[in-house]
C-alpha cells in the first residue's frame, strides 16, 4: 500500500486518567479506517521514541477481558510511555481479532471454549486468516508526528519488521509483559509456541 500522508487527521488535548496527551484522530488513506494516536510529550524529530502499536480488543481494552493480555499491555504501555516523559500509543482499529473483524473473533472464541483449540487452530478451523493486520497506517501517523525512530513495545517480532517495511525505523523493539493469569495463560502459550512472539515461558504466579 501507498506510504503517503494521512487523508485527514483532528487533534485535541486529552487530560486522561493517566496523565495529559494530545489526541490525534485520523483516516488512513490505505484502510479508509479511523484511527488514534494519543501523543505524550514531544516527540517530533526524536529518535527511539517509545511507541506502541496497539491492535484494537475491544474485549480486553474496554471491557476488560483476561482471557487475552491486551487490555493489560495497553494499561503497560501508557505507563512506559508517561514515566519517559514522551511517546505514542497508536491504537488501530480496523486490527480487531488479528484483521478478522469482531464477531469472527467472537466466534473462534467460541470454537476455543468449545473445542480446545488455540487462537491460530480456531481461525484456521472457521478458514480465517490467522493475521492480516497492515501497518501502513502506523506508519503514516509516525511519519505525521515527525518521529524519526521508535522504540517499539511489543513482544511481536513480525510487527517490528512489517514497520520496517512500510518506512519506520525501528531502533529497539522491547518486550511488553503482562501479567500471567489463569485466564491468559493458554494464549501466551500459544502467542509464544504458534506464533513466534518473544515470551518468556509463561509460569504463573505462586498462589
Ligand atoms: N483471531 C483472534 N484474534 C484475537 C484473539 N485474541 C485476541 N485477538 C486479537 O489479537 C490482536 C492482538 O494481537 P496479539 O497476537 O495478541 O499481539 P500482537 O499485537 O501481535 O503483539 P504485541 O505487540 O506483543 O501485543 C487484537 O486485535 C485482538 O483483538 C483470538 O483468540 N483470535
Ligand atoms: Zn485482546
Amino acid at each position: 500500500m501507498n506510504d503517503d500522508a494521512l487523508d485527514e487527521a483532528a487533534e485535541a488535548e486529552l487530560a486522561t486518567r493517566w496523565g495529559p496527551f494530545r489526541l490525534v484522530a485520523f483516516r488512513d488513506p490505505g484502510d479508509r479506517g479511523e484511527h488514534l494516536a494519543l501523543v505524550h510529550g514531544e516527540v517530533r524529530d526524536r529518535d527511539e521514541v517509545p511507541v506502541r502499536i496497539h491492535s484494537e480488543c475491544v474485549t480486553g481494552d474496554v471491557f476488560g477481558a483476561l482471557r487475552c493480555e491486551c487490555g493489560d499491555q495497553l494499561a503497560a504501555a501508557v505507563g512506559v510511555v508517561t514515566a519517559a516523559g514522551r511517546g505514542v500509543v497508536v491504537y488501530l482499529r480496523g486490527h480487531e481479532g488479528r484483521g478478522i473483524g469482531l464477531l469472527d473473533k467472537v466466534r473462534t472464541l467460541a470454537l476455543q471454549d468449545a473445542d480446545g483449540l488455540d487462537t491460530v487452530d480456531s481461525a484456521t478451523a472457521l478458514g480465517l486468516p490467522v493475521d492480516v493486520r497492515d501497518y501502513g497506517p502506523a506508519a503514516r501517523v509516525l511519519r505525521h508526528l515527525g518521529v524519526r525512530s521508535v522504540r517499539l513495545l511489543s513482544n511481536n517480532p513480525d510487527k517490528a519488521r512489517a514497520l520496517e517495511t512500510h518506512g519506520v525505523k525501528v531502533a529497539v523493539r522491547e518486550r511488553l509483559l503482562a501479567p500471567v493469569r489463569p485466564e491468559n495463560l493458554p494464549y501466551l502459550v500459544a502467542k509464544r509456541e504458534r506464533l513466534g512472539h518473544d515470551l518468556p515461558a509463561p509460569e504463573l504466579p505462586d498462589a
